[in-house]
């Protein structure tokens, strides 16, 4: 028996909302049926609308603004290795919760993913949990250690076809080894996505530096750590003229280097997190760590520098960074804590509140920010898709007028570490659709086993 087909009623297409600070109802309700993992017929309830079908599971979405699925450039899944932080099966339950049906899983892992072996079994685990599209991102130097490239042929080469290559967690901080990185992934049209950190400029680092650090007498880390791997690395690009991507943009000089190199003509694009977007420094004079985080929280000059940035296209995409941890490498004095937080669930409501509520950018230029432009950056098969008939069926319907409520028996992934706890935040993720099935339906994760066999039944392709 093939999965049921589904048919969406009156939902707004995001494709159609291009206008910043416009009002959802501007666009026409349209109908989508989706049927054998594709979308098989469109139509707008003003040229009659799509009739309904016997057995067809019908999604009444009046009021939801449909996006093709989200794309994360930037998950770690933790698994193999740190299963109690997350695994393939919990990141990807929290990912379909945010309206993500795929994501890119980074390579520090352990073992870490630097060879073939390691890469397809990532994907397989993917393929099994089947709540999202897992691809596997390979580490660019082995073991993560900056000393010798790993095996980039090999795993570009595997059953997984890696495109991504990271050390993400550490800064390929050799000039040499990048520029060979540089020239091994032009061979495929592969990318490097830089941790853009300087080692030496942020030993010990614990926060930003300025005057906000002297004061809490906590170690900084200069914007300029940031910004001149940035600037190195885009003048290697160029003279390669391989694809480089930088990885969670967090400066606003960092976004002058951009904007200088994409005029250039170098092929970078970059990424900015949700929480580099909402989230300050000040936030550590509580000593939480939960706002601990890789690059650290920057100055307000520093938010607004990367909303416009965003607006003006100089920044690609959005992407989460991911980052669980436990509670005990969390809730622990401010030095002894892990960098990072979770966001795949809260990634669409903080981009509603700092981009879309804020007239930075219209429904239309979110989906290419989350969706469109990852997909296109990673290589992603199939993708990216408009929501018409004869592309896959990944999408996901928001209610922008909803609320998501954050709280620890909420969140789906293994980790709580989200600086949103206790918090209501505006949009909810009503439904996500991965390859023709419902992942999240009316805003509750789909039974494994019902994923698991769905996707056996076609919608893996
Ligand atoms: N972002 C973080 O603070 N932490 C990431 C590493 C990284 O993205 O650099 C992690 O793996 O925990
Ligand atoms: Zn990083
Ligand atoms: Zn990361």
């Amino acid at each position: 028996m093939s999965n049921p087909e589904l048919l969406i009623r009156g939902a707004r297409l995001a494709a159609q909302l291009t206008e910043r600070g416009g009002d959802p109802g501007d666009a026409p309700a349209v109908d989508l049926r989706i049927s054998d993992g594709r979308i098989v017929e469109r139509a707008a309830q003003a040229d009659g609308g799509l009739a309904a079908r016997d057995g067809e599971r019908i999604i009444e979405a009046e009021g939801l603004i449909a996006l093709t699925g989200l794309v994360d450039l930037h998950t770690h899944l933790r698994e193999p290795g740190f299963e109690q932080s997350e695994t393939v099966l919990t990141g990807t339950r929290a990912a379909a919760a945010g309206g993500f049906t795929t994501v890119f899983a980074m390579a520090n892992t352990l073992p870490v993913q630097d060879t073939a072996g390691v890469v397809e079994q990532v994907q397989r685990l993917g393929d099994a949990a089947a709540y999202a599209t897992v691809r596997p991102i390979g580490a660019v130097t082995e073991e993560l250690g900056g000393e010798r490239l790993s095996e980039i042929g090999a795993m570009a080469q595997s059953r997984a076809a890696v495109r991504v290559f990271s050390d993400d967690g550490k800064c390929v901080h050799d000039p040499l080894l990048m520029r060979r990185a540089l020239e091994y992934v032009k061979t495929f049209d592969g990318v490097i996505a830089q941790h853009a950190q300087d080692p030496r400029l942020t030993e010990g680092a614990q926060m930003n530096e300025g005057a906000l650090s002297s004061e809490l007498g906590l170690k900084g880390w200069p914007a300029v750590a940031e910004e001149s791997i940035i600037a190195r690395d885009v003048l290697l690009a160029e003279h390669i003229g391989a694809r480089l991507h930088i990885c969670h943009l967090s400066t606003a000089g960092s976004v002058e280097v951009v904007r200088w190199a994409k005029a250039r003509g170098v092929q970078v694009t970059a990424e900015v997190t949700p929480h580099h977007l909402i989230l300050t420094e000040e936030l550590v004079r509580s000593y939480d760590p939960r706002y601990k985080v890789n690059p650290p929280l920057r100055r307000e000059e520093d938010v607004r520098a990367l909303r416009r940035a965003v607006a003006e296209g100089v920044i690609d995409i959005i992407a989460t960074d991911h980052a669980p941890h436990p509670v005990e490498a969390k809730e622990c004095e401010w030095d002894a804590a892990a960098f990072g937080m979770v966001g795949l669930e809260s990634a669409l409501p903080i981009a509603l509140l700092t981009l879309i509520q804020e007239g930075h950018v219209s429904w239309a230029e979110l989906e290419r920010l989350l969706s469109q432009r990852p997909a296109e950056i990673g290589r992603l098969a199939g993708h990216p898709a408009a929501l018409e008939p004869g592309a896959v069926a990944d999408l996901v319907l928001v209610d922008p007028a909803g609320v998501s409520v954050f709280d620890r028996a909420r969140l789906r992934g293994r980790s709580v570490n989200s600086p949103y706890l206790g918090m209501e935040l505006p949009g909810r993720v009503a439904y996500t659709v991965r390859h023709g099935y419902l992942t999240l339906d009316d805003g509750e994760l789909a039974e494994p086993e019902a994923v698991a066999a769905a996707a056996g039944q076609g919608g893996e392709r």
